[in-house]
This record gives structure tokens, C-alpha cells and sequence, in this order.
């Protein structure tokens, strides 16, 4: 019998969505106004979920404690109040979509999260625009 655990968290960052290859013409055609120059930024939301077999000992699948440090120490402390495009290694060559960033997060995660347990990821990056990755 298998349960779905979440967790929600959020972190606030800064971004600008373009291709340095690419003139700034082409850039503003693809990403309108994502690409400014000064960056812009989002209040990022996003949901964990863990899915696993209940221990029999503990009822849990995985400790909301354990799950809420985790995503405080390898998600939030790396990405709250910064500039994605600037302070994050990865994001220094790749652009930061939510697509990107997304499976930037699962990929974060993934290491922590008992090899016999499912993870999903759901970013929100506006209230209305979000994406999901699980692998
Ligand atoms: N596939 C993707 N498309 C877009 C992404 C993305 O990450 N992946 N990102 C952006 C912008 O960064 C931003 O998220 C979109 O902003 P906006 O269109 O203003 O979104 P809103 O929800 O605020 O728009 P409303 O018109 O208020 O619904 C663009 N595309
Ligand atoms: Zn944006």
C-alpha cells in the first residue's frame, strides 16, 4: 500500500530567460519581456511529494521533519532571495525556466529520498503558470 507525502515550500529569486549566442532581437522575440536585461523576479511555490510503502514501525513514509530540512538545506538555502542567473553554478549556462529549474530541484532531492520511494516535484512559478517533474 503506497501513500503520497508533500511537503510545500517557497524561496523568492530573480531570473532573466535568454540565449547569450543569440542577438538581443531574437531573444526579446522568444522570451518578451522575461528577457530584461535587470532581470525580474517570482515568488516561487513549490510542493514535494515522496511516495512509499508505510514502515510499519514509525506510520511514516518519510519524516515531514526530515522532509522539511531537506528541502531547507538543498532548495531554499541555494536558491532564496538570489539571482538565479548569477548565483547558481548550474544556471550560469543553462537557462532558468521553470522546466529548468524544476528538474534542477529533483535532481537536488533525489540523492536524499530512499531509493524505493517515488519523487515528484511541482513548481509554481506564478499562481497560474507551473510545472511538474518526477524523473
Ligand atoms: N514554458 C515556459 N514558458 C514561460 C516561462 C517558463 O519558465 N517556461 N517563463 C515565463 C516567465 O518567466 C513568467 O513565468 C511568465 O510570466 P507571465 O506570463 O507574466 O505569467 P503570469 O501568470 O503572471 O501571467 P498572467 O497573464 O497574469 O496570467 C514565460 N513563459
Ligand atoms: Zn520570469
Amino acid at each position: 500500500m503506497k501513500v503520497k507525502v508533500s511537503r510545500k515550500a517557497h524561496f523568492n529569486a530573480a531570473h532573466r530567460l535568454y540565449r547569450p549566442e543569440w542577438s538581443y532581437e531574437k531573444n526579446d522575440s522568444v522570451f518578451g519581456l522575461c528577457n530584461n536585461p535587470n532581470f525580474h523576479g517570482h515568488n516561487y511555490e513549490l510542493i514535494v511529494s515522496v511516495t512509499g510503502e508505510i514502515d510499519e514501525e514509525t506510520g511514516f513514509v518519510i519524516d515531514m521533519k526530515d522532509l522539511k530540512e531537506l528541502i531547507r538545506e538543498k532548495i531554499e538555502n541555494q536558491l532564496d532571495h538570489k539571482n538565479l542567473n548569477v548565483e547558481v553554478e548550474w544556471f550560469k549556462t543553462v537557462n532558468p525556466t521553470a522546466e529548468n529549474i524544476v528538474v534542477y530541484i529533483w535532481n537536488q532531492l533525489r540523492p536524499f529520498i530512499k531509493a524505493s520511494n517515488e519523487l515528484e516535484v511541482v513548481l509554481y512559478e506564478t499562481p497560474r503558470n507551473f510545472v511538474t517533474y518526477s524523473g
